[in-house]
């Protein structure tokens, strides 16, 4: 997986592709710049740093945010098994090679006509392939998650402040509980603050979005706690390598 950008290059403009419901002759421009990190032990990652005299002690400090948040990750699922009765030792185990993806973002200042048109915005709508999502956010505002009781209804995300954590079920988890937990369909939009198609310039965003997910061999079938007779089993086996193929064909095709 390496990528071949410039060492140099500390940003990284990456664009999603259209989320499914849209044609694919349709383009959502995703106006942000991204930097994806993988774990220092994934041999298949080769991240790349800026030289440590540019940007000093960002190695580490990135390095060291990656691995509390896999010791967090981990308390969590056990948690989540413990909370859905099934086995916590083997949820854990399902995700003990820390094979994740760590992602800072910066959504540049735009002028809000910019995003009035439909034609751009900050991020399209989606779900994370993953199985939690851990999500911290400045105080910028424009973060919506899907009303799952109500669907196509966003609701705005709010962080009380940047070290509280957004937990995101991501599809991994939906497979894996069957159903009984669903993916957050979520965005990034215009803040609150700003009226639609206003004179006014959005403020820039930044946000950290660590993808927990299952280790790449893991077989996503769900538990069997989940498949009864009133909730048949929804889902084929497959490992979570291939299903985030998979996801990421969908996404570009
Ligand atoms: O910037 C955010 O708050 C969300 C980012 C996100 O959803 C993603 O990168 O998958
Ligand atoms: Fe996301």
């Amino acid at each position: 997986m390496r990528r071949d950008f410039p060492r140099d290059v500390l940003f990284v403009t990456l664009r999603y592709s259209t989320p499914s419901h849209y044609s694919a002759r349709d383009v959502l421009r995703q106006i942000q710049e991204t930097v994806d990190f993988g774990s220092p032990r994934d041999e298949l990652v080769d991240n790349i740093w800026v030289p440590e005299e540019k940007l000093p002690g960002f190695r580490k400090f990135i390095e060291d945010f990656y691995e509390t948040c896999f010791k967090l990750e981990l308390e969590i699922l056990a948690a989540l098994a413990r909370a859905l009765g099934v086995d916590e030792d083997h949820m854990v185990s399902l995700h003990n090679k820390a094979e994740n993806e760590f992602r800072i973002l910066h959504y540049p200042e735009v002028p809000a006509s910019e995003l009035a048109d439909g034609t751009a915005t900050r991020i399209a709508e989606h779900t994370d392939f993953g199985s939690i999502t851990m999500l911290f956010q400045d105080s910028v505002g424009g973060l919506q998650v899907e009303d799952q009781q109500n669907p196509g209804v966003f609701r705005g995300i709010e962080s009380a402040d940047k070290t509280e954590i957004i937990l995101n079920i991501g599809d991994s988890m939906q497979r894996l509980t069957n159903d009984t937990f669903r993916a957050a369909c979520h965005r990034v939009t215009y803040p609150p603050s700003v009226k639609v198609g206003s004179e006014a310039v959005i403020p820039e965003r930044y946000s950290i979005a660590y993808f927990a997910k299952p280790n790449r061999s893991a077989s996503l079938f769900p538990f069997k706690e989940f498949i009864t007779p009133s909730t048949p089993c929804r889902y084929e086996d497959i490992n979570a390598w291939d299903f985030q193929n998979l996801r990421i064909s969908r996404l570009f095709k």
